[in-house]
């Protein structure tokens, strides 16, 4: 792929989509991993630094304090409007108000902070007039790695269809800090947790595994090519299918042929 013309037909997209929902602005909720670092760069580049909101949301007993220092250098460095809140309390908050929550139960918990950080993105897009810009990108997407309706709740994501390895190069290419580059991916959902851990390869080897397995290679062949056991490949794969549910919209329960035959019959 030539990460340049990715990289302008990205920054094109983000002004298109703002430009067709007649706004001029976008929230980014920046983490200080190298996602949301590289749409904020990307959505300036579209909007203007003055059109772009940086929000970053840690829980400041779970979240590593370098993110919130990385986080702050993206947006510094950047020159945009930039706010940290701490969601901590919002997170007891729901737990204590919820009979039955369990405070010890990690990935429940987690996907509650992802939702919890979408609802606050959505609150400054709504008041502001501005589009929430996500940072999912092919891999995540095609693993189902993230938060139905949480950092999977945005209005446009512009890196949607970079492999994580190309997010890589294409944040080097615009100046992303090397420290955020350099540092594991991570949710930082709980304390100690990292995307390669969780899905148990490396993001080298997943986007391998990924490319080959969707030009159709033969499996046998790809777990050969990528050093893995055939029996890791399919639970990959079951994971791109079993996480198909959060790339489609709810389905609807179809109802024409009754409403056809009603009005028939009077
Ligand atoms: N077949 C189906 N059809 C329709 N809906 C279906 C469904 N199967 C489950 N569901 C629904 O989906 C829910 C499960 O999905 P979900 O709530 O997303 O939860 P789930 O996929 O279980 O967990 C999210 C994963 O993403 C990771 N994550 C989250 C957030 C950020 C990041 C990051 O990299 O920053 C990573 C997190 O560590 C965890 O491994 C179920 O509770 C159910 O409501
Ligand atoms: N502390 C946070 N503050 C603001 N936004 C956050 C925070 N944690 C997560 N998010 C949002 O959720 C998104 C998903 O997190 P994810 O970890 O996949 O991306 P990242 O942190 O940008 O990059 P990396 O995968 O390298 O850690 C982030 O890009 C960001 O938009
Ligand atoms: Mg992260």
């Amino acid at each position: 792929m030539d990460i340049l013309q990715a990289k302008e037909r990205i920054v094109d997209f983000i002004g298109e989509k703002c430009e067709d929902a007649g706004v001029t602005g976008s929230v980014v909720g920046i983490s200080g991993g190298v996602d949301s670092a590289l749409v904020a760069h990307l959505a300036v580049e579209a909007l203007g630094a003055e059109n772009v909101f940086g929000l970053h949301l840690p829980e400041l007993n779970v979240t590593p304090p370098e993110d919130v220092l990385d986080a702050t250098e993206v947006a510094n460095g950047l020159g945009i409007e930039f706010r940290t809140i701490d969601i901590g309390g919002i997170v007891q908050t729901y737990l204590a108000n919820m009979p039955g929550s369990d405070p010890a139960n990690k990935y429940v918990n987690g996907n509650l902070k992802a939702r919890i950080r979408m609802s606050i993105l959505y609150y400054y897009a709504n008041l502001d007039s501005r589009l929430v810009a996500g940072t999912g990108n092919k891999t995540e997407i095609l693993l189902g790695y993230y938060t139905k309706y949480g950092d999977g709740g945005v209005d446009l994501e512009p890196i949607g269809d970079l492999y994580k390895t190309e997010v890589f190069q294409m944040a080097e290419m615009v100046g992303v800090p090397g420290g955020i580059i350099d540092k594991s991916p991570s949710a930082a959902l709980w304390e100690g947790q990292t995307d390669e851990k969780e899905l148990g390869h490396s993001y080298a080897t997943i986007d391998s595994i990924l490319i080959k397995m969707l030009a159709q290679e033969e499996a046998s062949a790809v777990a050969l090519e990528c050093g893995v056991p055939e029996s890791e490949l399919d639970k990959l794969l079951q994971r791109v299918d079993s996480n198909m549910h959060k790339r489609m919209l709810p389905p609807v329960a179809d109802l024409a042929d009754i409403r056809t035959s009603n009005y028939l019959e009077g």
